[in-house]
């Protein structure tokens, strides 16, 4: 049995503790059981889960790992802390704000030899699976991916090619590694209203573009378009919701690295996918701030 505790009781905090509380029958998820959780506000009780220190969760020993559900802007500081006292740790997306801090993360989980598994919920849904199957085979020309989403506040979230880091993840993950070639931001500040645009090209040299614009009220939504040699891919496929929830299915993934059921060769391309599109991010921002 692994001990778990949950850092962060927002939208996905309250998720991870409702799963670790029902864990999926017969999977690896058994294998986790949730001790505690830690908020800054004062709750006791949340769904029968126990509130603790921050002090007394990275000292208790009937922890071996944490859930981090934070703001991005608190991930950094939390996995150094949950590493360095020799925990396992489950961060949810993005792992960091920087390049320099998530490579420093993943340095840090090895030497202490520890899982450092990121969420990353957006490769597990069934709209998504089935996007995968339809691109899968097919040589791209030119493509769009075009997200739009509500207001997030940029000290919280951070830059929004971190906090829209899922984005990259499905360009990464359909069509290979990328190279930004330029990207741009515009921003209103008086109305919160913000656009990033990001270039890119594929290994093939083919171009790709990705355009995240937020703004209050703005509905959570994605748009694609992508040219094929053989057609035109413009809508994305409707999808039913999966039968096992997507924190559950990440659940299962963290559980099954602890119980050393991952591959050598699996946990390689996570991190390298991970760092990759962190890598992007961060080359996006630069230029932005050029
Ligand atoms: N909501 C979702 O569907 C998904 C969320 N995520 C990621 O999960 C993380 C959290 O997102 P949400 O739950 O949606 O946001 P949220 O704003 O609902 O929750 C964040 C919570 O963390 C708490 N918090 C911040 N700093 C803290 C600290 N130092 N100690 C203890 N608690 C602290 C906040 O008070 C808040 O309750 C983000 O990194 C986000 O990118 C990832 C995938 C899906
Ligand atoms: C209703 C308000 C609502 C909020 C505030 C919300 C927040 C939210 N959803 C996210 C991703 C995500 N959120 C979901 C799904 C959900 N997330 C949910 O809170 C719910 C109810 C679902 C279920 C449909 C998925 C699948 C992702 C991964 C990124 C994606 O594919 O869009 C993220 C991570 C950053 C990002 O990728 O944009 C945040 C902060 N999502 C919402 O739907």
């Amino acid at each position: 049995m692994f001990g778990a505790v949950v850092v962060g009781i927002g939208i996905a905090g309250s998720m991870r503790i409702r799963d670790l509380l029902n864990p999926l029958q017969s999977s690896p998820s058994e294998s986790l059981k949730l001790i505690g959780f830690v908020s800054r506000r004062k709750l006791d009780q949340f769904n029968n889960a126990k509130q603790i220190e921050l002090d007394e969760a990275l000292k208790s020993k009937d922890i071996d790992a944490a859930f981090i559900c934070t703001d991005n802007q608190n991930h950094e500081e939390s996995v150094r802390h949950f590493l360095e006292v020799g925990k396992h740790v489950l961060v949810e997306y993005p792992m960091a704000l920087s390049a320099e801090a998530a490579y420093d993360l993943w340095r840090l989980a090895e030497q202490k030899g520890k899982v450092l598994h990121v969420e990353h919920i957006e490769l597990l849904t069934e709209q998504y699976k089935q996007l995968k199957k339809e691109v899968q085979g097919k040589k791209l020309v030119e493509g769009v991916l075009h997200f739009t989403g509500g207001h997030l506040d940029e000290n919280l979230s951070g830059f929004p090619s971190f906090s829209g880091i899922a984005r990259l993840s499905w360009l990464v993950d359909l069509f290979g590694d990328l190279i930004v070639t330029s990207a741009t931001r515009e921003e209103q500040k008086e109305l919160n209203y913000s656009k990033l645009t990001a270039h890119f090209l594929t290994a093939e040299n083919r171009p790709l573009t990705w355009v995240e614009e937020r703004a209050p009220g703005m509905k959570r939504d994605k748009h694609i378009h992508f040219s094929f040699t053989t057609g035109i891919l413009d809508t994305l496929p409707s999808s039913s919701r999966a039968s096992v929830g997507l924190f559950m299915q990440d659940q299962n993934l963290f559980a099954k690295k602890l119980l050393g059921q991952v591959t050598r060769e699996e946990l390689l391309a996570e991190k390298q996918r991970i760092l990759k599109c962190i890598d992007l991010a961060e080359e996006i921002k630069k230029k932005c701030e050029h």
